[in-house]
This record gives structure tokens, sequence and C-alpha cells, in this order.
């Protein structure tokens, strides 16, 4: 070791960090500690007890050099600085270092350590070693307890293969610095046994030879002899020999000398072993500081471990702490939850106590409703049985009662019926059979209406007057109802509906349209397409009343179509509408009139209506060249019959409705007729004079009635007689350019009604007619023919099926239509 070298292979371990850092740290295995603990004190040990050999050695020799004792004082002084070779020996002798071995440390089993510097040292370092085991245990044992404490977490997982991965290093490294150490250990203890033992030997021999050198001074034959057999001392060096032969010539002399020299010898010899022994020394220094180079690595990785395992553990703690305040925070949460909780569920039971409180004598009473009706329900087949028993005789007492409760309902409502129909027939007594209205067309749609102005005015207060501005002069006409060009097709039948539901009594009735050409006749009667005139809304009624007296009667509705063209009957429904059809009396000697060939058509529904039309018109149109023209000279009538039977009384009625368009009431001098035309007129004004004729004999209840100078009128006779209903529609235009004809209309409707009502005539009902009074049986019979009690004319006692299905398609424009609806 060269002088500044520090040399820190003999530190006191006491003063380093490294065992105290090893043992007081928390690693998580204390084996591992143990062993590596172990294992550094086995190297010690080792290496304390090739010293106390070498040491044992050089004692047996009973020689102490300066170097052993400057060892010696290194072992003591070396932490204080790296001086301790260049202070020369140390003062310490070796009986006080024994001294202070057997104060300073424990000496049990460090016998054979004659050190006692080392003695002290081993046993300050066991005294540590055991205080750091006994604090390595706690804190194992503290680990363990926090560890079962705590369970297994990700980072004790990962501690505990870290700490696994470590012991493994360790493990490894130790086992590696061991063997090697080892190895090498013994191969130096075995070279320096044997050259202690050579040295030994050699020292033996020299101290052999010096003695042998001693006592040949006293004795120079043996010291001369011993001297001349070099052969006896091939180990003493050269110079030695040298010595002994010049000591041999000059033995007196250099006796003295010699033994310097061989001193001197031996001296060297021993400098020179002691100078393998310090290189020796100084090899084993470098492996001891190797030594602690590795334990200072292994130191460093186990510092790091230990910070590795602090931060783990300080963040375990960290972590435990957390979730430990989190448990805290959530008990805490929890136990105000639960109070809150329990408090409510607390009011809750108050409440449902006092619900039970409230609920007890409910629960009684409903106990013994129960009760009761538990007892009911037992009683109750023979409850029901005896109420069943009560309830059919009770019944059978009601029904009784009801039976004869309507039988009375029925008689009087025959008896109101009968009634109803006295009043009705007094107040059509009153009012007059025979009404007349006029119907006022409006201004705009006439034909040659342009430049014209109206010249009708009516009385607000009073619907029966008309005023006519004649030539500076107002004509005022009564009649009794007068419809304003504003009224609709609907007010107009609401007038003239009570005459059209009587024939279902068993009334005749006959609704007449008269007045000039374009007055409005055709549309009174039959309408347009989409406003339907009293025609259809008439036979739309009947259906209505039927229905509505229904299953009480049976009734069965026909129709027959008839026109009248020049005194000419022909039937619109026929096969042949141009077959001329006579009005004959019946030869059963009844005295009522039919006429053979007439169709009647059997309708039940709206549908069978339109049908029935289209024929009709059909029918018309092949009759003739020019349909408007032909229409407005001949009378169109349409014949509804409505016979009924009571189906509880058997009672039968039979009415007959006649709704006729007239034809035009133009003057002959005005239209400046000829030849056709001239006959057309002629006959038509013959048979409106003799329709006029009639209705005014019926009205001044005149014994005799002109029905016979016309065919309308012996046609319609027995819709005029008697106690049948008649309606004449007066239509005027409103236009000056009419005037005259309007006039003539007007004059015409107020001789008709002008006539004064005679007192009421005994008039019987059409079924209580006797048809066996005298009728007029010419067709010629005149106006001044002798009286004759009105009576029905059968019109159709003959009549041919018609065929409604053999309608042809074509169909008059201006022809309305009912509606299904
Ligand atoms: N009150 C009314 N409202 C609207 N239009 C009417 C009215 N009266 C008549 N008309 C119209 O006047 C025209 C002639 O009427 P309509 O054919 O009914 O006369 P008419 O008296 O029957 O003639 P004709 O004697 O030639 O048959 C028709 O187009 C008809 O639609």
């Amino acid at each position: 070791m060269s002088d500044g070298e520090e040399d820190t292979s003999f530190l006191p371990l006491q003063t380093s960090a490294f065992p105290h850092r090893l043992l007081t740290s928390d690693l998580p295995n204390p084996s591992n500690q143990q062993l590596l603990i172990q294992t550094l004190q086995d190297k010690v040990s080792e290496f304390q007890a090739r010293l106390c050999r070498e040491d044992a050695g050089w004692g047996s020799q009973g020689l102490w050099t300066p170097k052993q004792e400057c060892r010696a004082s290194q072992l003591e002084v070396a932490p204080a600085g790296g001086g301790g070779s260049s202070q020369g020996p140390s003062e310490l002798h070796p009986a006080e270092q024994g001294q202070g071995l057997q104060e300073g440390s424990d000496t049990q089993n460090l016998s054979h350590v004659k050190d006692p510097a080392q003695q002290a040292l081993i046993g300050r370092l066991r005294a540590q070693v055991g205080l750091l085991e006994e604090k390595l245990l706690d804190q194992t044992q503290e680990v363990e307890r926090l560890r079962a404490g705590l369970g297994a977490t990700d980072l004790e997982k990962q501690l505990e293969v870290l700490v696994l991965e470590n012991e493994r290093l360790k493990q490894e490294l130790r086992e590696c610095q061991r063997s090697q150490e080892v190895e090498a250990l013994r191969r130096q203890l075995a070279q320096r046994d044997g050259e202690v033992q050579e040295q030994q030997q050699q020292l033996r021999e020299l101290q052999q030879q010096l003695e042998q050198v001693l006592q040949e001074q006293g004795t120079e034959p043996q010291l001369s002899q011993r001297l001349r057999a070099p052969s006896r001392q091939p180990m003493l060096p050269p110079q030695a020999k040298y010595l002994a032969d010049v000591g041999e010539m000059a033995f007196p002399r250099h006796k003295r000398t010699l033994h310097e020299v061989q001193t001197q010898a031996q001296n060297q010899a021993l400098q020179e072993q002691l100078v393998v022994q310090q290189d020796l020394f100084l090899e084993l220094q470098q492996q001891l500081h190797e030594s602690q180079r590795v334990s200072s690595q292994l130191c460093a990785q186990v510092l790091a471990y230990e910070g590795e395992m602090e931060r783990c553990q300080g963040q375990l703690e960290a972590e435990m702490q957390t979730l430990e305040e989190e448990k805290n925070r959530v008990i805490e949460e929890a136990f105000i939850r639960a109070e809150s909780e329990m408090k409510a569920v607390h009011q809750n039971l108050a409440g449902v106590r006092m619900n039970l409180l409230t609920l007890q004598p409910a629960l009684r009473t409903l106990t013994c409703d129960y009760n009761c009706l538990k007892r009911q329900v037992q009683d109750f087949p023979f409850m029901l049985e005896k109420a069943i028993a009560e309830a059919k005789q009770e019944i059978c007492h009601v029904i009784r009662e009801v039976s004869s409760t309507n039988r009375e309902l029925l008689r009087k409502y025959k008896r109101e019926m009968n009634l109803r129909k006295r009043c009705h027939d007094e107040l059509v007594r009153l009012r007059g059979n025979i009404r007349v209205f006029c119907r006022v067309r409006p201004v705009g749609q006439e034909a040659g209406s342009s430049g014209s102005r109206s010249i009708v005015t009516f009385n607000p207060d009073d619907d029966a007057l008309l005023h006519l501005a004649n030539k500076g002069k107002l004509m005022t006409f009564e009649l009794d109802k007068v419809f304003p060009p504003q009224t609709t097709q609907e007010e107009v039948f609401q007038e003239v509906q009570s005459l059209i539901t009587s024939c279902i009594d068993g009334y005749n009735v006959c609704i007449f349209a008269y007045g000039q050409t374009g007055a409005g006749k055709t549309y009174t009667m039959e309408g347009v397409a989409d406003n339907p005139g009293i025609n259809q809304r008439a036979l739309q009624l009947l259906f209505a009343e039927v229905s509505e007296k229904a299953p009480d009667w049976e009734f069965r509705i026909t129709v027959s179509m008839v026109e009248i063209y020049n005194e000419t009957l022909r039937n619109l429904l026929g096969d042949n509408p141009s077959e001329r059809l006579e009005i004959k009396m019946c030869p059963d000697g009844s005295g009522q009139l039919y006429v053979p060939g007439l169709t009647e058509i059997s309708v039940q529904s709206v549908e069978d209506i339109n049908r029935v039309f289209n024929l009709g018109y059909v029918n018309r149109a092949t009759a003739c060249t020019n349909l408007n023209e032909h229409s407005s000279r001949s009378h169109a009538l349409l014949i509804v019959t409505v016979a009924g039977v009571n189906t509880t009384t058997g009672h039968r009625t039979s009415g007959k409705l006649n709704l006729v368009d007239l034809a035009g009431s133009e003057r002959i001098s005005r239209s400046g007729a000829e030849g056709c035309r001239l006959r057309e007129a002629q006959c038509i004004n013959k048979s409106l004079a003799a329709l006029g004729d009639v209705i005014h004999a019926l009205r001044s209840r005149q014994p005799h009635v002109p029905f016979r100078n016309s065919r309308l009128t012996y046609l319609l006779q027995d819709s005029l007689s008697g106690d049948s209903k008649t309606l004449m529609m007066v239509q005027v235009s409103p236009l000056d350019s009419n005037m005259s004809e309007s006039v003539c209309s007007l004059k015409f409707a107020q001789r008709v009604r002008s006539v004064e009502l005679g007192p009421a005539s005994a008039t019987r009902r059409p079924a209580d007619c006797s048809p066996s009074s005298a009728s007029p049986t010419h067709d010629s019979v005149e106006l001044d023919s002798p009286p004759v009690t009105p009576m029905p004319l059968p019109i159709s006692r003959i009549s041919s099926s018609g065929s409604i299905s053999a309608l042809a398609g074509a169909r008059r424009k201006s022809q309305p239509h009912l509606s299904s609806d």
C-alpha cells in the first residue's frame, strides 16, 4: 500500500451505513435479509479467521514485526484518514490490544482470533447484527400485519414480484460471488499455507544453523567441521557460505562478523519473505476492496429497492388513507341517509298506525256487513225464487194491463185519427176543396225578355195579393197564395204537401199547373235535374209517409203517365206510345170509368221513379218531332195511385194524386196560329175552358158539373168531384211584354177562386161513395148536362204491366231525378 492511498477494507462496520440501512429497511422478505447478513457475516468471519490464522502463524514463531504492528494500528485508525501506513510502527502493545478486545466486545467464539482489535470489531459487528436482526424481525412482523390488514392489492403484488426478482438476483449474485471468493480464498489459503510452512521450515533450519554456529563458537572443531560440510547446510545462502569460509580462515577475527552476516542474511531473507507477505496482503486487500465494492453495489441495489418499497409503501399508505377517508365519508353519508330514511319510515309508521286505528272501526263495520251479506247470500236462492214467482205474477199482471192499455190506446188512436181526419176535412171544407195559388217566375230567364220590365208587385203584408200595373192602372188579384219570383221549389212544395199526404188517407187530389208558355209550369211540376219540382218531391214524400205507417199499414203505390194532345189520350208508359186510349164505362154496370190499356207501374223507391219518368219522357219524345213544341201544346198527367190496407183492422183506403202540367194558355189571336197550330190551340183552349168550367161548377156547388166537355176533365172526373181536393197553380210572367197573357191567367184564377162557397155539402169519402149514382155515359156531355154526383174514376181496370227494364237510355235534359238520398 502506498502512502496517501486510503485503505477502507478495514473500516469498522458500525460506521458504515450499509448494514444499518439494510436491516432497518422494510424488506418484505426477512429471510433474504438474513441470508445476506449471514453471507456478509460469513465473509467477515472467514476473513477474520484467515487473519487470525496468519496472526497465529506469526505468533507461534514468537516474532512481532513493525509491519504487523502497523497493520494492527491500521485496523484501529484507518477511519481517521489514509496515513496509517506512514505513521510507522504503532505504540500499542499486543497485550494492550487484547485487553481492548476484552473490554469492547463479546469475545464468545473468538478464541481463535488472536488480534484483539479484530475480536472487538467482530464482537461489535455481531452485536450490531443481532440488534439489526431484532429490528428486522419487528419490521417484518409489522409488514405482515399491514399486509394481513390490507389484503393483496395491485401495488402489493407488484412489490412482491419486485421482491422476488430482487431475491433471485441477490441469490444469484451471492452464489456467484461466494463461489468465486471461496474458490479464490481457498487457493490463496492453500498457497499461503504452503508458503508459510516453507518459510517456517526455512526459519527452523536457519535457527538450527544459527544454534549450531553459536555452539561452534565454543567448539571450533565442531564449527570447522560444520563449515567444511557444506553438503549438510544446503540451505545456507552463498554469503553465509563465503563468510564461513572466511571464518575458517580468520575465525577469531571474523567470528563476530560471521555472526552479524548470518544475522543480516537471515534478516534479509525474512525481509524478503515479509515483502512477499506484504504483496500477498495487498492482494488480499484488493480482494477485500473488490468484495466491498460488490457489497456497495448490492447496498445500492438494496437501497434502490428500499426506495422503491418506500415509495410503494407511501403510495399504499396514501391509498389506504384515501380509502379510509372515502370509507369514513361513505359511512357518514350512509349514516345520515339512513337517519333520514329512518325518520321517514317512522313518520310513515306513525301514519300507518293512525290509519290502522282509523280503519279498525271500518273493518268492524265491514265485518258486520260481510256477515249480513253472507246471510243474505245464503237466503238468496229462496228469496230469488220467491221474487221470481212474484215478478212473474207481476209481469203477467202488467202484460194484461199493457194489453188492455194497448187496446184502449188503439181505440183512442182510431178515434183520434177519425177526429183528425174530420178536422182536416172540416179545415179543407172551410178553406175550400179547390185552392188557387199563383207563382211568378223570375225575370231575366225568359225568352225575349230583353228590354222588358217587371209589372208585378206584391203586398208584403198579405201573401194572397198580387198587383199588376196595366197601362197605368194597378190591378189587384186576390188568390189563396202568391209565390214571388224568389220562392224556391221547396217552399212551394211545403204549401202543397198537405194535399199530397191526404191521398194516403184515401182522398183524390189534383194539382194543375196553368199559364202561358214559358211561364214556368213544367219547372214547377217537374223541376230541373238538381232542383226537382212537385212530381218528384210528392212521390218522395209518399214513400216517407208510407214507411212511417208501416207495419200497421201496407201501401201499394202505382204510377201512370198520360198525355192529352188534341183531345187524344196516349199512354206514355205503354209499349206503343202512339196508341190512342179511350175512356170507357166499366162493363160490370158499376158506372165507373176506366181506361183500357193504361199502364200502371208499381214503384217502391226513388230509383223506380226515375226509371218510370225516363220511360215516360222517351215515349213522349218518340211520338213527336219537336218535343219542346209538343210539350207546350199537350197536357202531361202523372197519375199516382196509393192503395193501403190496415194490417190490424183490415181497413182499406185508396187515393189518387193527379199531377197535371197543362198546355200553354196563349190566345189564338196572339199566336196567330193557323192549320195544325190553330187546331192545337183550339183543343188547348177548349180543354182549359172546360177545366175552368168544371172547377167553377164544383166550387160554386152547382148541381151539374160539365166533366165531359174535354178529355182532361172527363179523365179527372173522380179526382175533381166529391171531397176531392184540387189545387190550381197559376204561373205568371212578370214582364210587361206578357202583360195580356198574365192578366188572362190571373183572371182565370180569379174566376175559379171568386166563386162563393155554398153550404157544406154532405161529402163522402171515396171508399164510401156509392158508384150507383147516375153519371153521364156519353162523351159529348155538355156543360148543361144534368147534375151528377162526383164519383171515382177507376182508371186502370185493365192495365198492362210496364217493363221498367226496357227503358231507353235517352233522357230529356230537363228531366229531374230524385235523389235516392
Ligand atoms: N221559378 C223559376 N225559377 C227559375 N227558372 C224558371 C222558373 N220558372 C220557369 N223557369 C225557367 O223558364 C223556362 C221556361 O219554363 P217552363 O218550361 O217551365 O215554362 P212552361 O210554362 O212549362 O212552358 P211550356 O208551356 O212551353 O211547357 C225554363 O228554362 C225554366 O227553367
